[in-house]
Formats: C-alpha cells, sequence, structure tokens
C-alpha cells in the first residue's frame, strides 16, 4: 500500500531582504495508512513549515511532496488542517460553521448536513447547532472546529497544536475524543505540539527535529500498550516515562548542538 505521505529530498528556504533562510533541509519521511504521527522540536525547527507544505500552502524550494501517491500541487480536499485558533465566523450559527468545508468544496447535500449534524452530537455538541461561537466555551469552539475539518471526510488530518490554547482538563479530554475518532475513521493524522507527553499519548511515532536547519533527528515508535490506551491512560501505561525521559534526553542535546 501506498503511504499517505510521502517527502521525498524537501528543503524549504524563506527569502528574505537580504538573505534566504533555510527552514527545512533534505527531509525524507512516509507516514502509513491510519497511522498517527507527532512532530516535536524546539521552536524554528520548521514544524508548520513542514505542515504547510504537505497541506499544499507552501511550494518547498527543493524536494517532492506526494499525497496518497499525487504530487501536490495546492490545497486539497484530502487534506484537513487544524490550528491552534478556531477561526469560526462569528455571524454564522455552530451548524453553518460546521458545513462551511463542505459548501467551499461543493460537497454539501441533504446527506453531507445530516452526517455534520451527527458529528456534533458526537462532540457533545448537540443543542447548540443553532448557537453561535460567541455563546460557546474555548473547548467547544475547538470541537466545532474539528467537525468542520472533518465533515469534508479527509483522508489526511494535519494539526498544528490545536490543543494548546485550551483548559488543561478539556485539552486531556479533546485529546481523547480526536484520538477515539481518528482512530474508528481510520484517519492519518500528523500533530504538531510542544507537548511531549501529549505527542507520546495520541501518536503511534514520535518524530524529533532539530533546527539550524530543520532536519528529522530521531523517530521513536509508540509501543503497542501506550498506543491503544486512550491518552488519559495512556500516561500512566509501562513505559511511558522511560520513553518521555529518553526523547527529553535527546531533545536536550540536540538543543545544545544547534
Ligand atoms: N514567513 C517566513 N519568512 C521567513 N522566515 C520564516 C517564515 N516562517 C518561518 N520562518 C523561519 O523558518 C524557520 C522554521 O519556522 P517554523 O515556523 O516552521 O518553525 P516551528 O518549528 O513551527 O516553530 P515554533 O515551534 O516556534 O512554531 C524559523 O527559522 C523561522 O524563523
Amino acid at each position: 500500500m501506498l503511504p499517505v505521505v510521502q517527502l521525498k529530498g524537501v528543503t524549504h528556504a524563506y527569502l528574505g531582504d537580504r538573505e534566504a533562510s533555510l527552514a527545512v533541509e533534505d527531509l525524507n519521511l512516509n507516514v502509513e495508512q491510519g497511522e498517527f504521527v507527532s512532530l516535536v522540536g524546539p521552536s524554528g525547527c520548521g514544524k508548520t513549515t513542514l505542515l504547510s507544505i504537505i497541506a499544499g500552502l507552501l511550494q518547498p524550494s527543493q524536494g517532492e511532496v506526494f499525497v496518497n501517491g499525487e504530487p501536490i500541487m495546492g490545497p486539497s480536499p484530502e487534506v484537513g488542517y487544524m490550528l491552534q485558533q478556531d477561526y469560526l465566523f462569528p455571524w454564522r450559527s455552530i451548524l453553518d460553521n460546521a458545513i462551511l468545508g463542505l459548501e467551499l468544496t461543493g460537497n454539501l447535500t441533504e446527506e453531507s448536513r445530516k452526517r455534520t449534524l451527527e458529528l456534533l452530537r458526537e462532540m457533545g455538541l448537540e443543542g447548540k447547532e443553532h448557537a453561535f461561537p460567541n455563546q460557546l466555551s474555548g473547548g467547544m469552539r475547538q470541537r466545532v472546529a474539528l467537525v468542520r475539518t472533518l465533515a469534508t471526510n479527509p483522508g489526511l488530518l494535519l494539526l498544528d497544536e490545536p490543543f494548546s490554547a485550551l483548559d488543561y482538563q478539556i485539552k486531556l479530554q479533546l485529546e481523547d475524543l480526536v484520538s477515539e475518532t481518528l482512530r474508528s475513521r481510520g484517519t492519518t493524522a500528523i500533530l504538531v505540539t510542544h507537548d511531549l507527553s501529549e505527542a507520546i499519548a495520541v501518536s503511534s511515532s514520535v518524530i524529533l527535529l532539530q533546527r539550524n536547519p530543520g532536519k528529522i533527528r530521531k523517530v521513536f515508535s509508540v509501543p503497542e500498550q501506550i498506543r491503544s490506551a486512550p491518552p488519559l491512560f495512556a500516561r500512566d501505561q509501562p513505559g511511558f516515562s522511560e520513553l518521555f525521559h529518553e526523547i527529553w534526553k535527546e531533545m536536550e542535546i540536540a538543543g545544545r548542538e544547534s
């Protein structure tokens, strides 16, 4: 089976007025169907650059990027992108926000609208369909953003720190919800996070990047007993803290070298 994401020799330099800054260099990566991969590493190591490239929002200076075997030419409905901010439109109801992606891609039908209502219910937002974003909590709004992203049924989900602005308890609940939803749908996902314990709790593998320039330093596979537990309980599994300390140590060494 083809990997869902393939990066081959991806290099990207941002061009400034006087000089170019090399954000990522010669990156090679395959993400397989159903994998949940986290990208961690120090600020400036190129995590967001990489997601933008995979999302088709940024063309790399060099190298090739494939999603489901097809070269990426621009944003595609196959790829969902969720950010730290929910970017809901304040003048649209929750349901109207949730169906926005379907509208924009010309896929809004009675059937897809019903599926979106069902998703809102699964996310605990029943009764809020006709409310407006300012009537919802931050955690609820982020769940609406998740429904909007999932409504178009993307095979690949890119998550750029989607939980980082939330209270700790809400963040843990959302990690569980997202992880369970993606697992049951078999969606492939790439998460950028600064929270190492979150990365280990939700992922099948954790990719540590280093900076100056951004490169993959090491890939850590998350053991089955951690991976198969819901994120909240994954943190109590044997091997969790050992893996945390192993990655942490490598991060510190990488930090000293960059
Ligand atoms: N639009 C831009 N123009 C110029 N340089 C940029 C631009 N965006 C990012 N960079 C540079 O590219 C490098 C990688 O940035 P990127 O935002 O991808 O890193 P990151 O790992 O996501 O950082 P953080 O963890 O702080 O969000 C950094 O050196 C950054 O300064």
